[in-house]
């Protein structure tokens, strides 16, 4: 029998839980209209782990506070001389080791590679287990070029091209980043799923 076409109502709109307002902008313009939702700055304990569960759990802690549908992401920075490491995810690692260290950790290597890694979490609610959309783009480190106005973005140069995601166009780089691949899953999850945010009048 073919699945039925089925709607999931939902009665509070999603919140897009971040302290970082440069990754909230790249958000409302990579998802435009295509997911309603409202955002939220909270301060989210900086986890430590993997991408994937480290997005996880902060949707579960986000969902309590928020206590509804939230959506949240975890972004790192990884070296692949270093196996991945050291995964830039934490807000003060840039500012302490500065571009400057970021290369000199990779001077030893011949292997400048490295990728970018954003993991998105969705969760209906408190109660419920988050879904995990991972977007990856694969890059490698430069002594620093561009603006300095979001993060590692002035030392990453995604492959194929010649700019870092600091020197190119927003538009540029949110037609290739991390983000925007990860967020093209999380598009096509919405749409399989067939939500329907319809506020109670609480
Ligand atoms: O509240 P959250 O959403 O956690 O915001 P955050 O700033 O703590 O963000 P992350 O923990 O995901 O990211 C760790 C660091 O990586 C930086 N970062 C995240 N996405 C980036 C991007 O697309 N380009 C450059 N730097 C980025 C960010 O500014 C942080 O310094
Ligand atoms: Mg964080």
């Amino acid at each position: 029998m073919a699945a039925a076409a089925r709607a999931v109502i939902v009665s509070r709109p999603v919140t897009f839980v971040t302290g970082n307002a440069k990754k909230l902008e790249e958000v409302k313009t990579i998802l435009g209209q295509s997911i309603p939702f409202q955002s939220l700055k909270l301060d989210l304990p900086e986890l430590q782990g993997e991408p994937e569960e480290i997005s996880k759990e902060k949707a579960r802690l986000a969902a309590r506070q928020v206590n509804g549908p939230v959506l949240v992401e975890d972004t790192c920075l990884c070296f692949n001389a270093l196996k991945g490491l050291p995964g830039i995810n934490h807000p003060l690692h840039v500012l302490l080791i500065g571009f400057f260290g970021l290369n000199n950790l990779l001077m030893a290597y011949e292997d400048k590679s490295a990728y970018a890694l954003c993991a998105f979490s969705f969760a209906l609610g408190p109660n419920v287990e988050p879904v995990t959309f991972l977007g990856k783009t694969p890059g490698k480190i430069v002594p620093a070029r561009g603006p300095n106005d979001f993060g590692w973005d002035p030392i990453f140069q995604p492959d194929g091209y010649d700019q870092t995601y600091a020197e190119m166009p927003k538009e540029e780089k949110n037609k290739i980043s991390h983000r925007s691949r990860a967020l093209d899953m999380v598009k096509s999850h919405f749409a399989e799923a067939g939500y329907n945010f319809t506020p109670s009048k609480e």
